[in-house]
């Protein structure tokens, strides 16, 4: 055991960050700008109890995101310790380290939920159950025009709110929910009633856990149970002798994930705590995520903290962080010794961006100097037009946070239209295409597989089996667009996806442009399946985007399908290589990158209004090292171009 510092790689801390790594006051809090150390920082104070003998399983670290954690472990490679000693130290998300203590408590893993449409069925449910319960005292005002299905985007949004802040947590349990308390609280009564018969379908499956567990399920069941007292700060499963507990981004916490780390913190008495934030990065507020959880309520709750800075970023330079300054309204410093090189690219459209870009990534490979480009998307759609362009060029990529656009289920479903039609299966070869094509098929068709053979099954199960079976051979699989998705689709899809064979059949350049999209109608046909009408929007846009491309290759119907399925079996045939990543920006959180690209910040493509997007951008754009590209549509540029003081 020795006191002395440790020494990392690579970097010398500066007395900032030697400060918080010898501190040994049980309670710290550093809040700092992006780029300003705090991961690094993090892992040095890792590193140090380390060296004073701590054992790596006693040390936990939580996050709220799983870049976060990747990130975190980078930087504790990064200073200079072992994968292997790393790999031992528990660094998890908030949600799978309250899974992991519930497994234990509960003495098994209920079922985890994890799309959207798979817990629609269960929001239908309750509010039919809601709306019928014979002992409603106000059976009007759950009454609605709307079908239950409509309202179930809307109530998961309130549900992950009713969840992330404990609201029915926090009232009196005596107290009657009423229209007026509902009010009081912010949310429709419908929505209180049918949280509440959500929560009873949920919680009725098993005696000794939930039925299952959807996003967020994790830190809210065992804050919920750490509240009642059916877990306690003294049972084995919060009882991990630890050392050391450290949250990075603590800005994205919320209550659950707060009263999960009080439980943490008073079951383990002995261990030092060290939270690190950026109140600018709070992208999770839907989730009720509160800066102030490294604020007041620390304050109130937990005790009071010391509180050290970091004030300089270590990541960009002084200019960069001038401009970030200037987004998010408030100081900004950086290390002179850092150059950071800003270019702002004027694109009229699109098009002309993804050009620019693949040349940009084209021009990467070529170099030595930088490491990685990360192009950041703000929507996933917008990956389609790029990467076109970059299997045009030949230039390997790789994709984080969304699928490559060809792997996407709607690109799918139109290549599949069009083989199908055209009886064109060239690209479709092999069973294991074969089945992913169909599955996208039965997506959106609404299909489902209903066989006498497979009725032992249940449903995913028998999807599968019959899907498997139809990818066995071409004849099978045609025989299976005719006979089960086209004959038992939602009657209103068979119309939309008829119509659009009928005008790719036509083979027919005009009538492509001008009345496939028509034909097929994208957002009603995605609306139908996704929940989320921001997820139905952005299988529409990509949709649309494939259009687009198909049509700007000037190749006819044929050729552009063709196109598509060499430029599949090209990616395909590409060595990995992730020296240029295309993802979301929510995906890059937490990490670097020597140039960043952050494509399309014009009116109406990145999204103004809200404070996430401003934070998005903020995000975004504290990600470069070396070097930030920026392009935007020059007749339409985003305010928040003006507001970073980028142009004028
Ligand atoms: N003492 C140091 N000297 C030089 N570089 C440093 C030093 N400490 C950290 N850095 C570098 O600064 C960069 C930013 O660090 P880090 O990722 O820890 O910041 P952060 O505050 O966690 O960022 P974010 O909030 O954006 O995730 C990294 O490249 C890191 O290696």
């Amino acid at each position: 055991m020795s006191d002395a510092a440790f020494q990392p790689t690579h970097i010398t801390p500066s007395d900032e960050q030697l400060a918080i790594q010898l501190l040994r006051t049980r309670l710290l809090l550093v809040q700092a700008n992006a780029g300003a150390a705090k991961t690094t920082t993090l892992a040095l104070r890792i590193a140090q109890a380390l060296q004073r003998g701590a054992q790596p399983d006693t040390v936990l670290a939580l996050t709220t995101t799983a870049p976060a954690v990747t990130a975190l472990k980078e930087r504790l490679a990064h200073i200079g310790l072992p994968r292997a000693v790393v790999q031992q130290l528990r660094i998890q998300t908030f949600e799978a380290f309250s899974l992991a203590v519930l497994a234990e408590a509960e003495g098994g893993k209920a079922q985890v939920v994890t799309s959207h449409e798979l817990v629609k069925p269960y929001v239908v449910r309750a509010i039919e159950r809601a709306q019928s319960l014979p002992e409603e005292r106000h059976p009007e005002d759950l009454l609605t025009q709307a079908l239950p299905g409509d309202l179930v985007e809307g109530l998961l949004d309130s549900f992950d709110v009713l969840k992330g802040r404990m609201v029915v947590e926090h009232l009196d349990p005596e107290q009657r929910m009423t229209p007026e308390l509902a009010d009081e609280l912010g949310f429709g009564y419908l929505t209180m009633r049918a949280w509440r018969c959500y929560e009873f379908i949920r919680r009725g499956g098993h005696p000794d856990r939930p039925e299952f567990r959807f996003d967020g399920d994790g830190p809210y069941d065992l804050a919920r149970l750490l509240m009642s007292g059916e877990i306690a700060a003294g049972d084995a499963a919060l009882q991990l002798n630890l050392s050391l507990i450290c949250v990075d981004e603590m800005h994205d916490v919320n209550r659950a994930a707060f009263t999960v780390l009080k439980a943490v913190l008073a079951a383990n008495p002995r261990a030092a705590f060290v939270g690190v934030g950026d109140r600018d990065q709070v992208i999770h507020s839907q989730t009720g995520a509160d800066a102030g959880f490294m604020g007041e309520h620390f304050h109130a709750e937990i005790g009071r903290p010391a509180v050290l800075p970091l004030t300089r970023s270590r990541r960009f330079s002084p200019q960069l962080a001038r401009h970030v300054g200037a987004l998010a309204r408030k100081p900004y410093a950086a290390d002179d010794a850092v150059q950071t090189h800003i270019h702002l690219e004027r694109c009229e459209s699109p098009r002309l961006a993804a050009a620019f870009i693949a040349r940009q990534a084209q021009a990467h490979h070529q170099q030595q100097a930088l490491t990685s480009l990360r192009v950041l998307v703000r929507h996933a759609a917008q990956s389609v037009a790029i990467e076109h362009e970059l299997l045009r060029l030949g230039v390997p990529y790789a994709a984080v946070g969304f699928a490559p656009y060809l792997e996407r289920a709607e690109t799918l479903l139109v290549r599949g239209l069009y083989a199908h039609a055209l009886d064109d299966f060239t690209g479709f070869e092999d069973p294991a295409h074969r089945t992913r094509l169909l599955n996208a098929l039965l997506l959106f068709s609404g299909a489902k597989v209903d066989s006498i053979e497979l009725r032992h099954l249940d449903s995913a199960e028998a999807q599968r089996v019959a899907v498997a079976q139809a990818a066995a051979d071409l004849d099978a699989t045609r025989a299976f667009i005719d006979g089960h998705v086209l004959r038992s689709a939602n009657a209103s899809a068979r119309r939309q996806l008829d119509a659009a064979m009928a005008i790719l059949r036509r083979n027919d350049f005009d009538a492509f442009e001008a009345s496939f999209l028509k034909a097929l109608d994208p957002l009603t046909l995605a609306a139908r399946v996704f929940v989320r009408r921001q997820d139905a929007e952005q299988a529409a846009d990509h949709m649309t985007q494939l259009h687009h491309v198909a049509l700007h290759e000037s190749a006819g119907v044929a050729g552009a399908f063709r196109l598509f399925s060499a430029m599949d079996q090209a990616r395909r045939r590409q060595r990995a290589n992730d020296r240029v990543v295309l993802s979301s920006i929510e995906a890059a959180k937490g990490l670097e990158f020597d140039h960043v690209i952050v494509p399309h910040l014009s009116r109406g493509e990145f999204g103004e209004g809200a404070s996430e997007n401003r934070n998005l951008l903020y995000v975004a754009m504290t990600r470069a090292r070396q070097r930030l590209t920026l392009t935007f549509d020059p007749t339409r540029p985003s305010r928040f171009l003006t507001d970073a003081a980028l142009i004028d």
